[in-house]
């Protein structure tokens, strides 16, 4: 579904991701990880054609920087990290947007479209405030909106940048569980960025660990989240023990810190 081959972004005078490979199948959930400023987000952009990049990337075997708004609207869905909203707007007019690459040119939402969007906004919990402005919402529930936007378009990508970071644990589950429930009933490719290595692990079949703009590690949870990739990488002291399904578990090892005295 995602091929990159030796992607590389330059951002003002700085490579910020340097000879990205990548391989996303249909149905397979990717969380790109990795420390504050490694490139992430900016992978995402370029998947969505935000940022421009030399090298290969393709997207259901068309380039993506060539895909034209409304072909991109229909296969890829991006929530970014903190978009701007449009304040006035209501909750549902806003996840309305998300139908937009359906709507007919000069024509409008159909009933089809506002019952997609109805039917995602109860499934994010966010029934009860379809008739709120944007601007009166919690940071949390700002995320769900934007979320929901994101799966209105009924893409068979989803392009998640950090989409936990504000929510609450319950919240969290919820919207993770989600997605995974759409991926394995309607064969949703997912990339996400993720912070959480624990909730990566846990989500995710595959992890790509980004330092500095390169990919220094791609593979199975297991294969990833290791405890020297981690400590290495995120300069970081880490156990990493086997959770209840298997999955690595990263717990932080408290101890001295670097430069502070006992
Ligand atoms: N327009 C720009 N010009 C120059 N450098 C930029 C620009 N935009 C982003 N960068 C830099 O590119 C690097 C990668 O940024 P990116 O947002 O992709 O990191 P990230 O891994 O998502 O980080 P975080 O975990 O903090 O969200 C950072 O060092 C950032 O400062």
């Amino acid at each position: 579904m995602i091929r990159a081959a030796g992607v590389s972004v330059r951002l003002g005078e700085r490579e910020v991701l340097s000879e990205v490979d990548l391989l996303v199948s249909r149905g397979q959930w990717l969380a790109v990880i990795g420390p504050n400023g490694a490139g992430k987000s900016t992978l995402l952009k370029a998947i969505m054609g935000i940022v421009g990049h030399s090298g290969s990337l393709l997207v259901a075997d068309a380039p993506a920087a060539a895909l034209k708004p409304r072909a991109r609207a229909r296969l890829l869905a991006y929530a970014p990290q903190a978009p701007a909203l449009p304040p006035d707007m209501t909750v549902f007019d806003y996840a309305l947007l998300g139908r937009t690459p359906y709507i007919p040119y000069f024509g409008r939402d159909s009933r089809h479209d506002r019952d997609v969007v109805g039917a995602v906004l109860e499934r994010l919990d966010l029934g009860d405030f379809a008739s709120r402005r944007v601007g009166s919402l919690s940071g949390g529930e700002r995320q769900r909106v934007v979320l929901a936007r994101a799966l209105a378009q009924e893409a068979p990508i989803l392009v998640l940048d950090e989409p936990t970071t504000a929510l609450d644990l319950g919240h969290q589950q919820q919207v993770l569980e989600l997605v995974d429930r759409l991926r394995r009933a309607d064969g949703l490719t997912v990339v996400t960025t993720l912070h959480d290595l624990t909730v990566a692990g846990q989500y995710a079949d595959a992890l790509l660990l980004l330092a500095r703009g390169q990919a220094v590690a791609h593979g199975s949870p297991a294969q990833v989240l290791t405890e020297t990739l981690v400590g290495r990488h995120f300069d970081a002291q880490v156990k990493v023990e086997p959770g209840p399904d298997g999955r690595p578990v990263v717990h932080l090892v408290r101890g001295e810190v670097r430069g502070e005295r006992p």
